[in-house]
């Protein structure tokens, strides 16, 4: 494992910016690119801050927009968080801009995670358009930086949360950043109790994912690193693992050079093992879908093979023809104007179906969201317009 002080004489990432702005053409002595290349220029790296409440998301994401600042490569900032009350940083996407989450709590007498799930699910059924201001913004950055809601678990286990997650991974490379609290983690038990949590999120989302352990000017975190490299049974698989973790001060800015070193790792890792996996498990959704279509389209065929016999010109030819694009046109249509709207309107009734009624307020949410998602559609729309 690099340390901070080796990570600073390596200048990891002056490095990797220099390769990056290579790789986009932005370095004039040594750029060889053409108008072609375009389609093949690097995307922003979307870091996705994840942490307990109060472990210092949001301070490390203000820390962290300085430090790019510093380097010349300011981030394209998000807050999903809708229960802050101030954001420390200049937010490119702000959450609160499109839904009230105090209003959504008042109109629907929920407690504040109800209104806070809420306000994300409501935010998720737009994300689609949230993407579409990264792509447009991809060229002038190199990070995504993404603040998630105090409450570690309203996103990390809600469908909202794991729309928003899917949708940046699927596009984007993505790196989970998982904020310790290191002076609320000298107690073996909440230390492997975090830890563990961290290991869910891990193998919930499979993506590259950095233990980042904040707050490091009261207390290094050399003890935690010891701690995890001590279980002798398990040391040649933690040196083959391929998390990372670095100590960090959000307070003090100190290691963040580390940190972007491991980014750039685990950037690396997103394109060789999480996108090859991720494209994998795409096609064979799309194999099986087609072949579902198939049937379907084979099915409905037998179906209609009587009527079409019926209404067949005696020598047959329409049988043939409707075998080729009009029977074809007519079943295509007839997929998508039977599945769409349905699907659609499940989509958002279900859109808080798996979340944790545990941890939420969503057995009374449920109701309430359909309807409310129903009334607020014209008033974000409205808003968004307004803010494009
Ligand atoms: N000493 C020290 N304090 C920190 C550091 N990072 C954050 N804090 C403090 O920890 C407290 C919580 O920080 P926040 O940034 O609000 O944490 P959060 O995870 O976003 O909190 P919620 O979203 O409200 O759950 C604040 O008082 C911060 O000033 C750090 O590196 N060192």
């Amino acid at each position: 494992m690099a340390t901070a002080a080796e990570a600073n004489s390596n200048d990891g990432f002056s490095k990797e910016h220099e390769e990056w702005k290579e790789e986009r053409g932005e370095n004039p002595t040594t750029s060889q690119s053409s108008s072609t290349e375009q389609n093949t220029e690097p995307k922003p790296v979307c870091l996705i801050v994840l942490g307990m409440a109060g472990s210092g998301k949001t301070t490390f994401v203000q820390r962290l927009t300085a430090y790019l600042h510093s380097r010349k490569t300011p981030p394209y900032v998000i807050n999903l968080d809708p229960a802050v009350h101030e954001v420390p940083f200049p937010a490119n996407i702000d959450i609160r801009d499109t839904v009230n989450y105090k209003e959504v709590m008042k109109q629907y007498g929920l407690g504040p995670n109800g209104g806070i799930v809420t306000s994300l699910n409501l935010f998720a059924t737009r994300f689609d358009q949230v993407m579409k201001f990264i792509e447009k913004k991809q060229s002038n950055h190199q990070y995504v930086l993404i603040d998630t809601p105090g409450q570690i678990e309203v996103f990390t286990w809600s469908a909202s949360g794991t729309i928003i997650t899917e949708a940046l991974a699927s596009s984007f490379p993505c790196v989970v950043v998982y904020l310790m609290d290191t002076s609320r983690s000298v107690s073996p038990v909440t230390f492997m109790s975090n830890m563990l949590y961290a290991c869910s999120i891990l193998y919930k989302t499979k993506l590259p994912f950095i233990v980042a352990m904040n707050k490091t000017d009261i207390i290094d975190h050399s003890f935690a690193v010891e701690w995890m490299q001590d279980f002798e049974v398990f040391q040649d698989a933690l040196n083959q693992e391929t998390s990372y973790v670095v100590g960090v001060s959000a307070v003090t800015g100190s290691g963040l050079d580390e940190l972007f070193v491991h980014v750039a790792d685990a950037a690396k890792e997103y394109e060789t093992e999480y996108r090859p996996e991720y494209e994998r498990l795409h096609r064979e959704l799309a194999e099986a879908q087609s072949q579902k279509q198939k049937e379907q389209l084979e099915r409905l065929r037998k179906d209609m093979g009587a009527v079409s016999m019926e209404t067949a010109a005696p020598n047959g030819t329409f049988i043939q023809n409707s075998h080729d694009s009009s029977f074809k046109n007519l079943l295509v249509d007839l997929i998508f104007t039977r599945g769409n709207p349905e699907d659609a309107e499940e989509d958002e009734e279900s859109d808080t179906d798996d979340i944790d009624h545990t941890v939420t307020e969503e057995s009374k949410e449920a109701g309430a969201f359909g309807n409310f998602l129903k009334e607020r559609r014209e008033i974000v729309e409205v808003r968004n317009k307004k803010s494009s």
